[in-house]
């Protein structure tokens, strides 16, 4: 079966072809930096990454770009209020220029950690506003852009196709109009580049055409996507969030300046949720990657948990479907380990790569690719062979499964503090406590057994 992707702007599952034989553009829009990640948006990572090994597993060469957004994200997105990183800044007392390099520090830290493949090309808004600026130009020439009183507009009602993606209905929203426009002339026109206002105010501010200021944060995207990929690329993804406003504002940009559609695909991931509703960085309450690390989990295991559920359905986040993950991946990685060493002789069975394949060529349907790797395990195939295919299964599912030796098993920083303190409460006779450690170790998916050579923690 040939890859079939499904694509937000057809709302249809297509079948993918390449624009350029045998090579594959993927732009992905990264991250505001004004705080850490929360585990919601690695999730759309993780999808990402998921996205681009089925890429390659078919043999395809990917390009693939992500941006980081350091400048320009506004609070709200009818383009008012503060930019996310220059507010954090006020907040925090370090420069904008501090954050911003802080938190995108802290963003790869968390890929390496979930075993995401680094992007090709790490591009950031801030090391690209010449191309920002000679956009914006090219689109103030064809009569896209009118001025306000605080900065240059894209006037969207000289698009039919404005929307689109979103099966926008312009004259529903035209008709429900409640916001006050301002200088705006629709409630869809949206900034291309902001003025500064009161000289000084900002820290991250660029001489333009139309004075100080800085660039939208749509059009970083379409400026990058464009310098890094061509004017017209094979696929463009992102979280669900963005259908709505930034995809159908990148659309709109390059359309205008181009007449292209800027890319083959759209794809978008659904969201993780913790009782049910959306987990999100502008409300303040979030799970970070490394609280749960600090709670002694694994972070593949986490990736575990989201290769449990397909990216188009939303995931509802509950310790105890992390706890499930935790041990699946534990007796995972154990099984695997138990088919022996590495035969470099041993080839992978094509029949079930090809079933393999069939899932993941399925729209990415890694619940049922993930399953297909227990399947194996228990198939009659010989170890050798088994452990080959295996490993082109982890290609794709990036558990870094044979890299796992019990010798090297990192036990979990907490749990070894637990046993520490399990040690001294034991010695000291003091049960209770040496239980109560126990039940932490377990909580985190150790269980520790009293050995003749001492505690020992094992994977529940
Ligand atoms: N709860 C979520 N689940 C999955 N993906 C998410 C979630 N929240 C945001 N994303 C995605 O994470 C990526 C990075 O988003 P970004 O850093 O711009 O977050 P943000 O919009 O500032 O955060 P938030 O929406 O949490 O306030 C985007 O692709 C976005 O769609
Ligand atoms: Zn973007």
């Amino acid at each position: 079966m040939t890859l079939h992707l499904y694509d937000t702007y057809s709302r249809s599952l297509r079948p993918f072809e390449t624009i350029a034989p045998g090579q594959a553009g993927l732009y992905a829009c990264g991250p505001t930096v004004y705080d850490y990640a929360h585990i919601g948006n690695l999730r759309t990572y993780l999808f990402v990454d998921g996205l681009r090994r089925a890429l390659e597993f078919n043999g395809l060469q990917v390009r693939h770009v992500m941006n980081i957004t350091d400048v320009g994200h506004l609070t709200s997105d009818a383009d008012s209020g503060d930019d996310k990183i220059e507010a954090r800044s006020a907040r925090s007392g370090k420069s904008a220029w501090d954050i911003a390099a802080e938190f995108t520090r802290a963003f790869e830290d968390d890929l390496h950690a979930l075993n995401i493949l680094p992007p090709t090309v790490w591009c950031r808004a801030t090391d690209h506003i010449a191309e920002q600026i000679a956009f914006i130009l090219d689109l103030e020439a064809k009569g896209y852009t009118y001025r306000t009183d605080d900065g240059i507009y894209f006037d969207t009602t000289r698009q039919d196709s404005y929307g689109k993606l979103a099966r926008l209905n312009r004259d529903g929203l035209q008709a429900g109009k409640r916001v006050d426009l301002g200088e705006k002339r629709d409630i869809c026109d949206f900034a291309l580049w902001k003025f500064s206002g009161v000289p000084g105010q900002r820290q991250m501010e660029w001489d333009s055409p139309w004075g100080l200021g800085f660039p939208g944060w749509h059009i970083e995207c379409s400026a990058m996507a464009e310098k890094h990929l061509g004017a017209y690329f094979d696929i463009h993804c992102g979280g669900e969030d963005h259908v709505a406003v930034h995809h159908s504002n990148e659309i709109a940009q390059t359309e205008a300046r181009h007449g292209t559609r800027l890319a083959n695909f759209w794809l978008h991931g659904a969201f993780l949720k913790t009782q049910d509703a959306k987990m999100s960085k502008s409300s303040g309450e979030f799970l970070r990657l490394q609280s749960l690390v600090e709670q002694g989990v694994d972070p593949l295991a986490y990736r575990y948990l989201c290769l449990g559920a397909h990216y188009r359905s939303s995931l509802n986040f509950t310790d105890e479907a992390l706890r499930a993950a935790s041990s699946g991946l534990a007796r995972l990685r154990v099984s695997v380990h138990g088919l022996g060493q590495a035969d470099s002789e041993a080839a992978p069975d094509l029949a079930w790569l090809a079933r393999f394949a069939a899932q993941i060529n399925d729209d990415l349907n890694f619940p049922r690719a993930l399953a297909m790797a227990w399947e194996l395990l228990k198939s009659e195939l010989p170890d050798a062979v088994k452990k080959a295919t295996m490993a082109r299964f982890d290609a794709a599912l990036g558990l870094d499964l044979l890299a796992w030796q019990p010798a090297q098993v990192a036990v979990p920083q907490p749990v070894q503090a637990w046993m520490a303190e399990r040690a001294i409460a034991r010695a000291q006779r003091q049960w209770a406590e040496a239980d109560r450690l126990r039940a932490l170790a377990r909580a985190a998916g150790y269980d520790i057994d009293d050995t003749p050579q001492g505690q020992q923690a094992r994977p529940l």
